[in-house]
């Protein structure tokens, strides 16, 4: 497995993320087809289309959780395919998921003190012992300081609203201080305060970093995205800004053949 990008791909300076072909077959169905993607560092970067388009595909592929049928997917130049979740994660890859997958029983700052404790091995084999995840509280008090949760840090996640609950998640990816942030649907399921309020937290937290995400929402894309990646039938449609993509012919066709699909 080469270690280095090939020094002839085009365009790869200021690449962080790049994918290659890249390719996931279900039994023949191929959910994602012949993706080639490039996320620039330090950018923020969409990826939207109707449902069934592929962008779950595609998230689970970047993170090791499906192994590609074909193709490549390079992080930083190095070639990461067909590594497992916690090699990649290792590497600086780090997910918010849309699924809610916190204790409810424990608070906001030991969740965020587990996170910050797991990559350095203390994580799963000591995180009961109270002594040990203490150094950890002075970085998790500030990253969910960062998330707007200061004044939450004490309770128990289950006691969190909706949109909390998603900002404790965040934090929990930060706490992994990701060279890739990837973040699926950051605002689903979500009331139109709540939407603004993850907009503007989105855009703090991703000052200097590079991130993707999966957002159906079109307010939330315009308001992030440097680029967005349009995707149908496991193929990109369209790239570019969104102004760009929004007035694409080919865009505006897949989307309006969505009935109940929020327009571009
Ligand atoms: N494990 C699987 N086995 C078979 N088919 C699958 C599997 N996972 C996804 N698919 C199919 O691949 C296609 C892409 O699905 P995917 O979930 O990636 O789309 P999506 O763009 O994320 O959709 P949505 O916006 O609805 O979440 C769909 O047709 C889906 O049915």
């Amino acid at each position: 497995m080469p270690t280095q990008a090939s020094p002839e791909v085009p365009g790869a300076a200021g690449v962080l993320l790049q994918t290659r072909d890249l390719t996931k077959e279900f039994r023949g169905f191929r959910a994602v087809s012949d993706v080639s993607l490039s996320v620039v560092e330090g950018t923020v970067h969409a990826l939207v289309g109707p449902n069934g388009a592929g962008k779950t595909t595609l998230f689970n592929l970047l993170t090791g959780f499906l192994a590609p049928t074909s193709g490549e997917i390079l992080l930083g130049g190095r070639d990461i395919t067909g590594m497992q979740p916690e090699q990649i994660a290792h590497l600086g890859i780090a997910r918010s998921f849309q699924i809610t997958s916190l204790f409810d029983q424990m608070s906001a700052v030991d969740h965020v003190e587990l996170a910050l404790a797991s990559p350095t091995g203390l994580g799963y084999r000591f995180w009961r012992s109270s002594k040990q995840m203490r150094q950890f509280r002075p970085r998790a008090l500030e990253l969910l300081d960062q998330v707007g949760l200061a004044d939450r840090s004490g309770a128990a996640a289950g006691s969190l609203a909706y949109g909390q609950k998603r900002a404790l998640e965040l934090a929990l990816a930060l706490a992994l201080d990701p060279r890739l942030l990837l973040l699926d649907e950051p605002t689903a399921g979500m009331g139109l305060e709540d939407v603004d309020r993850t907009i503007a937290l989105v855009k703090k937290v991703s000052d200097g970093r590079t991130v993707v995400f999966v957002d159906h929402n079109m307010h939330v894309v315009g308001s992030l995205a440097d680029t967005v990646t349009v995707l149908q039938s496991g193929q990109v449609l369209a790239e570019g800004t969104y102004e760009k993509v929004r007035n694409d012919e080919k865009v505006i066709t897949a989307y309006l053949g969505q009935a109940g699909e929020q327009h571009v």
